[in-house]
């Protein structure tokens, strides 16, 4: 038994493009339509699923005629916005066939990297959540450069399992899960059952991707792991060609390679908070709003707040103090320095009428903060 996606709430699920395309030969209509199924199947235990899905360049290749990978990176890139259209398409449609809605996110490393857009990603994705949609995610191919690449899904998809806190990431692919040596070189290797994310010990057995169609091999996928277990994410890695995959990771039986996030979620982000010890800005909070944060579990709202210190932008981690200086917690701010000062000891209704927009009721959302 294996009870890690039996008991997640929020799962991020990626596919790699030798799945998706059956190989390269071209998307996989079947294997789609019985991924759509299943995931239909985790809804309605109640759990919320993002898709991360590879194969728009292994399409495009096919669409456009390229017989061998191209080495140009704007052909590339031209692969993989044709191919994007047929995955966008199959997803679209084989989902409707269980009432549901899909999403397309397409994300670039200056996204998670730029605090603002850091947080925008993460609202929209936990928006398209709450209503029921299934946001379907690739790395925006169009616009990314060596330098600026996710470079493979796999991080991508533990950049956003950290960005939305998912409990679990399960990586399907071509292998049956994690084996002591590459399968496709080594006939003696063994499957490894379990493991700790981020043992050094489990990416000495990882090796490249054993074909032309995947990018990263078993190595992304481990060091995927250990990015994820950061945030608190377990990690499964497991066969996508099995029919049943998700339906019986759903059930607890233990298939793959399950590699295990040593801290929650909570210890993570405390750790996440604590790593930023040099904050570039400080509110003040009357010792309402201290009460609020400290004894209530409550977001701080403008008005509870007496003075702005420093200058920051959107999306910086500020630390909130109370009027005897003492730090009482801290957390990503909804708004600069100077929208804070603008609206601070005023009530949230206020906000948009001061500042011409909302970002949100609160200065910093309770789920954005950590109590110090
Ligand atoms: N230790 C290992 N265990 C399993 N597979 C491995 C290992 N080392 C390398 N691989 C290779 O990694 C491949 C999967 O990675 P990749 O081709 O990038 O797939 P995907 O498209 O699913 O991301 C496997 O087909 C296998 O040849
Ligand atoms: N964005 C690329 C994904 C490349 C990639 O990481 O592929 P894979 O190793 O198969 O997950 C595409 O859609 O083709």
């Amino acid at each position: 038994m294996n009870s890690v996606i039996q008991k997640a709430n929020r799962i991020i699920i990626k596919v790699g493009s030798s799945l998706v395309t059956n190989d390269g030969r071209g998307l996989d209509h079947a294997a789609i339509a019985r991924w759509a199924a299943q995931i239909a199947g985790l809804r309605a235990l109640g759990k919320q699923v993002v898709l991360v899905s590879s194969g728009a360049i292994a399409e495009g290749m096919l669409r456009l005629g390229f017989e061998r990978r191209p080495t140009d990176i704007h052909e590339l890139q031209a692969c993989a916005a044709v191919g994007q259209m047929g995955l966008a398409q199959i997803y679209e449609t084989s989902f409707r066939a269980h009432g549901l809605g899909t999403a397309q996110v397409l994300l670039t490393h200056a996204d998670l990297a730029d605090r603002e857009r850091y947080l925008n990603a993460r609202s929209t994705l936990t928006t398209l959540l709450r209503f029921g949609v299934v946001p379907i995610i690739n790395e925006n191919d169009t616009v990314v450069t060596d330098e600026i690449k996710f470079g493979d899904n796999d991080t991508l998809g533990a950049l956003v399992a950290n960005l939305i806190e998912a409990d679990a990431l399960i990586i399907l692919t071509d292998q049956h899960g994690l084996y002591s040596a590459d399968p496709r070189k080594d006939p003696d290797a063994k499957l490894i059952q379990q493991g700790r994310a981020g043992d050094p010990a489990l990416e000495a057995m990882a090796g490249g991707a054993g074909s032309d169609i995947g990018r990263g091999g078993m190595l992304t996928k481990i060091l995927a792991a250990k990015r994820a277990a950061k945030s608190g994410a377990h990690t499964i890695i497991a066969w996508g060609r099995d029919s049943d995959v998700l339906a019986r990771l759903a059930q607890g039986e233990a298939i793959g390679t399950e590699l295990t996030a040593q801290t929650g979620h909570l210890t993570a982000r405390k750790q996440w908070m604590a790593d930023h010890l040099h904050t570039v800005g400080q509110v003040v909070l009357d010792a309402g709003a201290v009460q609020k944060l400290t004894l209530e579990g409550k977001s701080l709202l403008p008005i509870g707040v007496v003075d702005v210190k420093g200058e920051f932008g959107r999306g910086a981690v500020i630390t909130c103090v109370g009027e005897d200086g003492r730090a009482v917690a801290r957390g990503l701010s909804n708004y600069t320095s100077a929208e804070a000062r603008r609206i601070m000891r005023k009530p949230s209704a206020e906000i948009e009428a001061i500042l011409g927009f909302l970002e949100g009721p609160e200065l910093v959302h309770r789920d954005n903060m950590v109590l110090l």
